[in-house]
């Protein structure tokens, strides 16, 4: 066979990439040129779904990475390290890369690609981005002739899933976690999951391609789900609303600078909205340029065979590559103008402060004549103009207010919090969230 494969990682994604590898029929035909040659786990007694032929099993993954036999690492082992230097080393012995860590790739994107580029070989990670859902590829392919002003979506399965499940049957939080860790859904560490980190990965990948520039990682502001009540979840839906984990890249008018805001928070989106149906483990990525309009992809963000399928697309686009190319296997020619990196200069992205956005915020006051008049006096003296105000609720000697904004800059009605903290009416507000 043609192209070979060494594995590092046989857990959720390893395991459904195996098996489709395992089991070409019915599926493209280049399949047949590609054969699975070392697997590199950390435990060789752990016991697996698939049954693999024997003598793949290595614990050696740096045996894997310098073996002159094979020609595409597909790293899934996930996390920074060991995974990070073994790319960087399966680059410097002439492998092609397939990944689904967008942990590495969005904090070690420049120095990887660098590292490719130099080398003549291909970084492919389709499935780091929406599981399932191809859209790397189709937008590094197909949107190429657009100027693109916003990528947004939920790219967190397990966020989505715990989200969709309060949502729909009032679920406890920690219970529904681990039924999304037990179906194989939430990071190694579902932290990253929770708090919003692993969408803010995804969205710098995103932006990176939607803008054209690197993205630092440490300046993309990311809230993650933990403040999410059944309180909020409840006067969202009687006020039209859906709570989503969004992850969004946007740009202003080109004329400006610092223009870009790219941003992971929950969010309140509209129920007519396309994101607010997306449920369960499913993503969506919604996009918008000039001249396409809008596109939305949509599919399943993470499980073992999804993500797979993205992992496997990737092997075959390399194949299919080299195949086509005049040096072949070993040697891809030049490289794919489409397929390749090639930013230098890093995207200067907007302070949180300069963003416009319309906000839902609950106050608990003291329930007396005029408060609502003093909530709307002290937002207007800080220029916050407020779409709808309501008293939802009494207990006892308090009331409970909801406010939405219509666009505010978001320094702006921080300022107007800053005063309303002063008054003494208002005893707490215990949620913020940003409206779609
Ligand atoms: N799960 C999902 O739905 C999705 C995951 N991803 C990404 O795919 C990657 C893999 O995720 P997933 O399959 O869920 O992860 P798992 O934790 O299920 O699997 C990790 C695999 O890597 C092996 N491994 C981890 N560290 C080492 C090490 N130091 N040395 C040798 N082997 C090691 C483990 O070995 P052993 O089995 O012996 O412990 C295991 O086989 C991650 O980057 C993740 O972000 C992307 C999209 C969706
Ligand atoms: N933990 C991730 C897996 C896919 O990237 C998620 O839940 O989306
Ligand atoms: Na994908």
């Amino acid at each position: 066979m043609a192209f070979k494969i060494g594995l590092l990682g046989l857990g959720t994604v390893g395991q459904g990439t195996a098996a489709i590898l395992l089991d070409r029929s019915g599926r493209h035909p280049l399949l047949q040129e590609i054969e699975l040659v070392r697997v590199g786990v950390r435990s060789l007694s752990k016991s697996r779904t698939i049954a693999l032929p024997e003598n793949l099993l290595t614990t050696d993954l740096e045996a894997i990475v310098t073996d002159r036999e094979i020609d595409i690492v597909v790293e899934l082992i996930g996390g920074l390290e060991p995974a990070r230097s073994l790319i960087l080393k399966a680059i410097d012995h002439g492998k092609h890369i397939v990944t689904a860590n967008k942990a590495v790739i969005s904090r070690y994107g420049a120095e990887i690609f660098s590292a490719a580029t130099e080398k003549g070989v291909y970084v492919l990670l389709e499935a780091a981005v929406g599981g399932g859902i191809p859209v790397i590829q189709p937008m590094k392919k197909c949107l190429g002739a657009n100027r693109i002003d916003t990528v947004m979506g939920i790219v967190n399965g397990t966020t989505n899933y715990i989200l969709t499940r309060m949502q729909a049957e009032g679920a406890n939080f920690d219970e529904v976690l681990q039924q999304a860790q037990e179906l194989g859904y939430a990071e190694a560490d579902p932290t990253a999951d929770v708090d919003g980190l692993d969408a803010a990965d995804k969205i710098a990948i995103l932006a990176s391609l939607a803008f054209g520039g690197r993205i630092k990682l440490e300046q993309v502001y990311c809230e993650g789900i933990r403040g999410i009540s059944a309180t909020d979840i409840d006067y969202a839906d009687r006020l039209g609303f859906t709570i989503k984990l969004l992850a969004i890249a946007s740009r202003r008018a080109e004329s400006e600078t610092n223009n870009i805001s790219v941003r992971v928070h929950p969010t309140l989106v509209p129920q007519l909205h396309p994101l607010a149906s997306i449920n369960g483990v499913n993503n969506a990525i919604f996009i918008e340029g000039e001249p396409i309009g809008q596109v939305m992809f949509f599919g399943p963000g993470a499980g073992a065979g999804p993500t797979a399928s993205a992992v496997v697309s990737d092997i075959l686009n390399i194949a299919g590559i080299i195949t086509t190319s005049s040096s072949g296997v070993g040697g891809a020619g030049s490289p794919h103008p489409l397929m390749t990196c090639s930013h230098q200069h890093y995207c200067e992205l907007a302070p949180m402060e300069e963003l416009i956005t319309r906000f839902y915020a609950r106050f608990i006051t003291r329930d007396l004549p005029g408060v609502i008049g003093k909530l709307g006096t002290c937002f207007g003296n800080h220029e916050v103009s407020i779409e709808s105000i309501v008293q939802i609720d009494t207990h006892g000697k308090q009331a409970e207010i909801v406010v939405v904004t219509h666009d505010v800059r978001e320094g702006n009605f921080h300022a107007a919090l800053e005063e309303l903290k002063q008054l003494d009416i208002v005893d707490r507000f215990p949620s913020l969230l940003r409206v779609l």
